[in-house]
């Protein structure tokens, strides 16, 4: 038996939906972090610090008696977004940062920009009132090869975004390239990035060999084997310019097993066990608060729990359902493929 105590650790991207579906997923992430970035691409988006503000409520009206949750809001940037309601919802303390979709990148991100100099007068506010610009780092043109989609948005607009309004704060939503962890590592100020659990964990086989695997399926797709290992590499360094933000992100099952099936893997129940697993892999259970609880803080400003989780190496295999039920539908669990000896007691 092996013990590893870290602070308690934080999401920096979450999925938490709305209706049953947050009240059957929430209780996942309330149990092992204690605060969490909460996506805005719900259907309608949220849009304004007044939809963040219900949104919040919503939320915090869903965590389950007895846990210690604080839900931290984001802003769906849209071409109409007002820089005077981003400021005033961030002033306010409410709203903790603006999330970039490219319109058609991603799940529910129709409402999203198409073009980046629609949305210069929110960015050029953000940069001065210091709030940071979460961003799904992909191009969405057709020509473009789905598994370059995030090197290329690099090349074509994070570059010169950051070029153009280099006082921005950006975070780069999960990393899955090579190509994205080596720009990172270029940057001396106002550039972090997140990486999800699956990604340290599947390459594009996962997805693809022996049938097709829809539950391995999320965007950005999942890369080759190379770009796995350098998020490892990253995630597992200690620099302090990568942290845990586990994109997960729960679809029902019939909206994942169809002929035209939703992207996002669902692993809030099981990412600290995975976590560890993979830090231990990689002779790093040194860095993983660092990770998971350390870097976020510091790159979003407060301060890292106070409060502290337990890690304990069993021998028995770590136990957690395939799937789990909310009120909205089954929901598959992320299977890394391998059993999970790392509990949080
Ligand atoms: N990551 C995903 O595959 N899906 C996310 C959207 C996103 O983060 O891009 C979702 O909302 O389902
Ligand atoms: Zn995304
Ligand atoms: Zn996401």
């Amino acid at each position: 038996m092996q013990d590893l105590v870290i602070r308690r650790p934080d999401d920096w991207h979450l999925h938490l939906r709305d209706g049953d579906m947050l009240r059957g997923v929430i209780a996942d992430t309330s149990r092992h972090f204690a605060r969490a970035i909460i996506m805005p691409n719900l259907v309608p988006p949220v849009v304004t610090s007044a939809d963040a503000a219900a949104y919040r409520e919503r939320i915090v009206a869903a965590i389950p008696a007895g846990d210690r949750f604080e839900p931290l809001m984001t802003l769906y940037l849209t071409a109409g977004t007002s820089p005077d309601d981003v400021e005033a919802g961030h002033k306010s303390g409410l709203v903790k940062a603006v999330k970039l979709y490219p319109a058609g990148a991603t799940t529910n991100s129709h409402s999203g920009v198409r073009n980046i100099d629609e949305a210069m007068p929110v960015l050029e506010r953000m940069a001065k009132i210091g709030l940071p610009l979460c961003v799904h780092g992909e191009v969405t043109s057709s020509d473009v090869d789905i598994f370059d989609r995030e090197a290329v948005f690099i090349e074509t607009v994070l570059d010169p975004l950051r070029k153009r309004l280099p006082e921005l704060k950006l975070t780069m939503e999960h990393v899955t390239t090579k190509d994205g962890v080596d720009y990172i590592k270029t940057s001396k100020a106002n550039l972090a990035g997140s990486i999800t659990t699956h990604h340290l964990i599947i390459n594009r086989n996962a997805i693809l060999v022996g049938g097709i695997k829809p539950h391995y399926y999320c965007l950005p797709v999942a890369k080759r084997e190379n770009h796995r290992l350098a998020l490892r590499a990253a995630a597992t360094s200690g620099d302090a310019r990568f942290f845990l933000g586990t994109d997960s992100a729960p679809h029902v099952d019939p909206l994942k097993e169809c002929a035209c099936g939703c992207a996002g893997i669902y692993t809030s129940i099981n990412t600290m066990s995975c976590l560890a697993h993979v830090f231990e892999e990689e002779n790093a259970l040194d860095k993983l608060e660092a990770f998971a609880s350390l870097n976020g803080p510091a790159w979003y400003g407060v301060p890292a729990n106070d409060e502290t989780i337990t890690l304990r190496k069993q021998v028995d295999a770590v136990s957690y359902p395939a799937k789990i039920d909310t009120g909205a539908g089954p929901v598959t669990v992320f299977d890394p493929m391998f059993p999970l000896h790392w509990a949080v007691v």
